[in-house]
């Protein structure tokens, strides 16, 4: 098989180790000149001290009043609509009618796929919509209307009317500060928030300051989902339309081929590490009445964005390893992923939802009846803005430096949390050994590089040091075309997935430090072989022949784009 190999060329004396997924965020470089006066006036009208000199200064560290930041969106009198309910009751169906009809409008949501589907949607309907993500930005003529991820969020324009989606992330670890900034700082007419009703009370608390109207909206589910009384037992059981959740890759595989043994069933598999675009694939055969693949081995990474048609879900367990232990599944993750079964307006208009085991039943009823915990705070994190002033008045380029003093210093009210940015420390202790500017190593430390993967972290230590040393990365430098028989393992496979993410970390930074990467078109195609070397090495692991023939047109397009 035609593949192509990483150079490792890397000193890894640098060191990272683990997971980073500070998201894509979009800088504000080009509005900080101008932001930072307006923010200084702002903020110090709210909060100064006194140096025993009797000077005045600016308290960096004081988070306690966000919606400051933001003083487009503090300029108008938003109307803001909650709608709230579980999954599968039309809050988005009804937030994106209303986006539609308007004159000018954003959708921020948490995935590219989510993103992706409403830029479709609505230039299907004749709305011109923009595209943007971390790694495409589609721009269609006339577009009045943009479709992004919600690190992307544009807290500078004026809109008619801004859907933010999934809401109660605002809670979310190393996310929640990115709903958070969008929640405040987006400047719209009318805000439409969708999402879970755990996080009510909290949006009422922060927006009781932001003078914006407030409408809450709650919604019932749309079609039944029916828990079942007895567990699946024997996967002699499985069913057309059954969905089995289960939590590493490895199981995947296993409980696929284990289906799939019983010679009634195809599988087609999803993931969190799986190219977007084999995601997108593998859940359209699933869904596609035609295809073979009739039944779903997923993770959680089915609890959003992708349309499908499953009849049942079936947790082959409810653990899950969350990067420090094995702990039991939440509520707000049972209810989302149970959720999956019965989209109204599809196949299967009834849910089911049951376990392989009997013993695990009474959890996945108790949680299905359960109300999710009320979110009690939101995530924040500084502005570039705060720590670019913070680096003139300190006279310090040291990002980590910077990022330890915010952290260790940050005054913060009682609706809010400091993001988690243990890995962000990882990544800008690397980069402050490069000679780059605050802004260049900022862009690296958001940017959305996997640092538990040994090859995605090498990749960004070796973009950042020939990124320092000629201010110009050539990929043909990092990345070599050659011949590369991939065995039939699972630790190849995850080697392609490592080199797909590392190629998405570069289409990010591309977009990011503008001309320095001329070779983003290659990176584009390579992306594409990755994909498909990915989908090659699926049906090596059981796929049967008249699938197999189907990628006959694809094995060709790759070997020529490797020529
Ligand atoms: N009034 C309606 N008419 C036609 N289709 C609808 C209507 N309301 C919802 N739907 C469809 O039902 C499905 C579920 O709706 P929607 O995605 O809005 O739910 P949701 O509550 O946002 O769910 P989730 O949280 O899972 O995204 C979608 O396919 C949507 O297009």
């Amino acid at each position: 098989m035609a593949s192509f190999l990483l150079r490792r060329r890397i000193s890894s004396s640098l060191g990272v180790s683990r997971t980073l997924h500070a998201g894509n965020m979009e800088p504000i470089w080009q509005h900080v000149e101008l932001r930072i006066a307006a923010l200084v006036t702002i903020s110090c009208a709210t909060r100064k001290y006194s140096s025993c000199a009797g000077t005045t200064k600016f308290d960096f560290t004081d988070l306690t009043r966000p919606h400051t930041w933001y003083p487009n969106a503090r300029r108008k009198h938003r109307k803001v609509f909650l709608h709230m309910g579980p999954t599968n009751s039309g809050k988005t169906y009804h937030a994106l009618k209303q986006l539609e009809s308007s004159s000018s409008g954003i959708y921020c949501g948490p995935l590219r796929l989510l993103a992706w589907e409403v830029a479709k949607r609505l230039n299907k309907a004749k709305v011109p919509c923009d595209l943007i993500t971390g790694q495409e930005r589609e721009e269609v003529d006339g577009a009045e209307h943009k479709a992004v991820t919600v690190e992307m969020a544009d807290v500078t324009s004026d809109y008619h009317c801004a859907v933010i989606d999934e809401i109660q992330m605002l809670g979310c670890r190393t996310r929640g500060f990115s709903f958070t900034r969008a929640l405040l700082g987006i400047s719209a007419d009318e805000l439409h928030l969708c999402g879970d009703a755990a996080a009510v009370p909290l949006i009422q608390e922060i927006l009781k300051v932001t003078g914006d109207e407030i409408e809450v909206h709650y919604y019932e589910r749309l079609s039944p989902l029916v828990p079942s009384k007895v567990p699946l037992v024997s996967f002699s059981h499985i069913q057309t339309g059954d969905c089995i959740v289960t939590f590493s890759r490895r199981e995947i595989y296993r409980l696929k081929k284990k289906i799939e043994n019983e010679e009634k069933h195809l599988c087609s598999v999803v993931y969190g590490s799986l190219p977007p675009e084999t995601r997108t694939r593998q859940a359209t055969m699933f869904n596609d009445a035609s295809s073979d693949f009739d039944v779903l081995v997923a993770s959680d990474a089915i609890g959003m964005g992708l349309n499908l048609n499953i009849s049942r879900i079936i947790f082959s367990t409810m653990k899950k390893f969350d990067g420090i232990e094995m702990r039991d599944l939440t509520i707000s993750e049972i209810k989302q992923i149970a959720g999956r079964a019965g989209r109204y307006g599809s196949k299967f208009p009834v849910g089911e939802v049951t376990c392989i085991d009997a013993e695990d039943l009474p959890l996945l009823h108790s949680s299905l009846k359960s109300p999710s915990p009320t979110l009690e705070r939101a995530g924040l994190f500084p502005t570039f803005e705060l720590m670019f002033m913070y680096s003139r008045v300190h006279q310090t380029n040291d990002l980590h430096q910077i990022l330890e003093h915010f952290l260790d210093n940050a005054k913060l009210s009682e609706n809010y949390f400091i993001a988690d940015c243990e890995e962000t420390l990882k990544v800008a202790a690397v980069i402050d050994e490069l000679p780059l500017g605050l802004h260049d190593k900022y862009l690296f430390c958001i940017s959305p590089v996997d640092m538990g993967d040994e090859i995605s972290s090498q990749g960004l230590t070796q973009f950042a040091q020939n990124y320092a040393n000629k201010g110009i990365v050539r990929l043909r430098e990092i990345f070599t075309p050659g011949t590369l028989q991939v065995p039939k393992t699972p630790a190849a496979l995850k080697e392609l997935e490592s080199i797909h993410k590392v190629l998405d970390l570069y289409v990010w930074l591309s977009f990011r430090l503008e001309d320095s990467f001329p070779d983003r078109e290659l990176a584009s195609s390579q992306k594409a072989i990755c994909s498909l070397l990915i989908e090659e090495f699926l049906e090596r692991l059981g796929w049967e022949m008249p699938i197999a023939r189907r990628f006959q047109s694809r094995r060709r397009l790759s070997s020529q784009l490797l020529d």
